[in-house]
């Protein structure tokens, strides 16, 4: 195939879902590729299929910057009132090993973020070809560090490292990602806590909350399975008391699935995947898939295109999250308040 971006929504199914394959997160290492040589629409979506008459109604746009702003702000309140009480700034440790350009990109969003809302950030650039014992050395460091209330290891890391391995050695009092198996496994079971939950997937569930979406009782669909979006989110669904349904690259008429939802979470990293035809009337639509795709006709010579065709889907769902602006500020909201989270729980302060 010529181009694995579909930027026209009209690849057929099948071969969108083969893509599920090797695309298997959110957060993939891979540069766009493919040169982009269909027409656009005039919303530069690059969707060409209408669904509805232009008289149908259209989708309330979930605004997940404007939700991270306010949350943001409660943080920057809690954390100044906590430094005042007991002299306690909240500290977040971010570990990037390599120089990929995307990774570098949330790393600094992340930073401007923890200045905002006062928390310190420690930033830890390590080469491409670190070792695994480099990088668990720094872990270990950051675990010891008192200063230090969160760690994150920016994923995808270089492929000799073993990133069970890494993430394995994050402590579980600072795992603010909740990527430790030990916080994924009581996420999983019923009558256990863990002591983090996983940003983007917390993040989707906050923006139904907010948006006054009703999960209890109804039928969640989760595009993905990857252990840092797809397979979380499907556990918090069903933690809301949702009927949760995943789907992956092995799924057989995904599209069929997709209709029943309610509430469809999209967390698979292929651009324009979902179209307008695989949305439940009045369904809310969250689309965490976030892909560079090739645009000269912008200033970065690029766009941030997510996996549900935008264009169609808001005119058949009732809510649907808009890529950039919707999920991605919401993760970093929700790792700001894992953190904030993870200082009271260690300094006992309420
Ligand atoms: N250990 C780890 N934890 C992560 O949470 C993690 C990670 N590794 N690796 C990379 C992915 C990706 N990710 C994003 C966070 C914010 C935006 C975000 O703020 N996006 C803006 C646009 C940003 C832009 O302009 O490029 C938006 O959607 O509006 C996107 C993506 C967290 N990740």
């Amino acid at each position: 195939m010529a181009s694995m971006i579909f930027t026209d929504c009209s690849t057929s199914t099948m071969s969108r879902l083969n893509h599920l394959n090797r695309l298997n997160g959110a957060f993939l290492p891979r540069p766009c590729v493919g040169k982009l040589s269909l027409p656009r629409t005039a919303s530069g979506r690059g969707c060409t299929l209408s669904i509805r008459s232009s008289s149908s109604p259209s989708a309330i746009v979930i605004n997940g910057k404007a939700e991270a702003k306010k949350i943001k702000d409660d943080i920057k309140i809690e954390v100044s009132r906590m430094k005042e009480l007991i002299g306690v700034v909240p500290g977040l440790a971010v570990i990037l090993v390599g120089e990929n350009k995307e990774s570098a990109t949330y790393v600094r969003n992340k930073k401007k973020a923890c200045e905002y809302v006062g928390i310190k950030s420690f930033e830890l650039l390590l080469p491409e070809d670190s070792s695994e014992e480099e990088v668990l050395k720094s872990v270990s460091g950051f675990n010891d560090d008192p200063s230090v209330h969160g760690i994150l290891v920016q994923l995808p890391l270089p492929s000799h490292i073993d990133e069970q391995n890494i993430l394995n050695a994050v402590s579980i009092e600072k795992d603010v990602d909740g990527f430790h198996p030990l916080n994924i496994g009581r996420l999983a079971m019923r009558g256990r806590e863990p002591l983090f939950v996983p940003c983007t997937p917390k993040g989707c569930i906050e923006l139904l909350h907010r948006y006054n979406i009703v999960i209890k009782g109804k039928r969640a669909v989760v595009i993905g399975r990857s252990n840092i979006v797809g397979m979380p989110a499907a556990l918090l669904l069903q933690r809301e008391d949702a009927t949760v349904s995943i789907i992956h690259s092995r799924t057989e008429n995904p599209e069929e699935i997709t209709r029943e939802a309610d509430i469809l979470i999209s967390a698979v990293g292929q651009p324009n995947m979902v179209r307008g035809s695989w949305i439940k009337p009045g369904a809310a639509v969250i689309d965490v898939g976030i892909k560079r795709v090739e645009d000269s006709s912008t200033a970065r010579g690029y766009r941030l295109v997510g996996d549900i065709c935008y264009e169609e889907a808001s005119k058949v769902a009732s809510a649907i999250t808009p890529v950039p602006d919707g999920v991605g500020p919401m993760t970093i909201a929700m790792l700001l308040s894992n953190t904030f989270t993870s200082t009271k729980r260690f300094h006992n302060f309420q």
